[in-house]
């Protein structure tokens, strides 16, 4: 086990040698940032012991959230508890990084905020701002489908964010419901910055060797969500945000996602037939939006082009928004998780996060399993993992999606998405 936690640490290591704000050119030509600086959010030497732990706020494809009181100053966290054997097995540690290198250094209302990290031999936690009042999905979900009005106010606080996150240059790939999240007062904040790519000329630091697949042909997102494009192999723009925006505008308004199937393969056909059917309730302003967020051409999506977000902030379905004050106002009324809903006892936020499921050596489970649920747990504790729309299996999928797309006579160079485990392992400290 000693020996696992050295490579790990390794892994995560900043090099030493690197000067700070040196940089270097590749053979391309491109700038290579290679700066060492200090974390906003430090590393601190935390153990998680030092925490109450509360409910599951939520299951990821690589890590855990839970609800965690620092005992000593009574502040509220989410914890993001990722299992350090489990992301090298998975060859994820790159995007672990990333995804820590980048909150460290976005500073906005609508994206959730990163506090510190900190490490015991068995996982990496992440302590983000809490956001109580939960996913968009599951008010979708409550509600049945949202107000013109509600989904315009949560749209417009995710453009806003959009905005910034593509003014830093960076896409995120994974705009959807569930990674849409509650402030107890209702303010919406996008999370889960695991699928992220920072563009060529990105505002943030990226370590040399961070996650970085110019040269493969990934698919990161979740099926439902992700544009056609991506299937056909093109390169991620920040069309990529704009169409998933389109479908969780389209999800808001009617309960379900626009390509919406039974199985992934049907919504890959579906997204790449550009099958796109309209409720009859929904107004002109939303449809006439959504269709341009949907269009097959990524540059001509509104936010996209040349007019950039005034494009889309200037589309008459956000007519009357006030975009300087939008955390500002008061937002539309969430609805409250009851116990029925919840289904058991780890989502009522009375019930503890059972700390066994962490791996610290002290709360090692007795059959040796840490870290990580099985699929069984998950199940179990997140219902919702069992619906398509929710049924986040974008590393499942990846296999799935190439398999048929190659039957397709597609080309993808998948076997360099493969094999760039190793390369892609920048050393960065945790
Ligand atoms: N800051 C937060 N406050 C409250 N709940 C959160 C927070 N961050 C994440 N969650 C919950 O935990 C879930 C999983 O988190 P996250 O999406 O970051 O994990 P992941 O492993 O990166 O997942 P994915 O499979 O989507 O990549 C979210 O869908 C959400 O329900």
């Amino acid at each position: 086990m000693l020996e696992m936690e050295r490579d790990f640490d390794s892994k995560l290591r900043i090099q030493s040698s690197s000067s700070p704000s040196s940089s270097s050119h590749n053979n391309n030509g491109n700038v290579q940032r290679s700066k060492s600086f200090a974390f906003r959010a430090p590393q601190e030497n935390f153990t998680i012991q030092d925490f109450e732990l509360g409910k599951i706020y939520g299951v990821g494809s690589y890590s855990k959230v839970v609800r965690a009181k620092k005992k000593d100053t009574g502040i509220v966290y989410a914890l993001k508890i990722m299992d350090k054997k489990f992301i090298t097995k998975e060859n994820k540690t790159a995007y672990v990084k990333l995804e820590r290198i980048v909150l460290d250094q976005l500073d906005h209302p609508g994206i959730v905020r990163l506090f510190f990290t900190f490490q015991d031999n068995y996982s990496l936690y992440m302590a983000l701002e809490s956001c109580e009042g939960g996913e968009l999905f599951d008010q979708i979900t409550r509600k049945g489908r949202l107000s013109e009005d509600e989904a315009r106010f949560y749209a417009a606080e995710v453009v806003d964010a959009l905005e910034y996150i593509h003014a830093m240059g960076l896409i995120h790939r994974d705009i959807k419901p569930e990674n849409l999240l509650f402030t107890a007062d209702g303010h919406i904040k996008i999370a889960d910055f695991g699928s992220v790519k920072p563009m060529q000329d990105s505002c943030i630091t990226v370590l040399p060797n961070a996650a970085s697949d110019d040269k493969a042909c990934t698919f990161v997102g979740t099926a439902a969500y992700v544009p056609p494009e991506v299937l056909n192999s093109s390169p991620a723009t920040f069309g990529n945000d704009l169409w998933a925006l389109g479908c969780t505008l389209y999800q808001m308004l009617s309960g379900t996602s626009p390509f919406k199937d039974a199985s992934e393969w049907l919504i890959f056909q579906r997204i790449i037939a550009r099958d796109l059917r309209f409720p009859d309730y929904f107004s002109e302003e939303a449809r006439d939006l959504i269709d341009h967020l949907l269009d097959t051409d990524p540059s001509r999506r509104p936010g996209a082009g040349r007019g950039g977000y005034a494009v889309l902030k200037n589309h008459p379905f956000f007519e009357g928004v006030d975009w300087k004050n939008l955390r500002g106002e008061t937002p539309p009324k969430l609805v409250l998780e009851t116990m029925a809903q919840s289904g058991d006892n780890d989502h009522d936020p009375g019930s503890p996060f059972n700390p066994t499921h962490i791996g610290d050596s002290s709360m090692t489970q007795n059959d040796g399993n840490v870290g990580v649920l099985s699929s069984a747990e998950a199940t179990s504790h997140i219902t919702r993992l069992a619906s398509i729309d929710s049924f986040d299996s974008k590393w499942y999928w990846l296999n799935t999606f190439c398999f048929a797309h190659i039957v397709c006579l597609y080309i993808c160079p998948f076997s360099a998405f493969l094999n760039k485990s190793d390369s892609l392992l920048c050393e960065i400290s945790w």
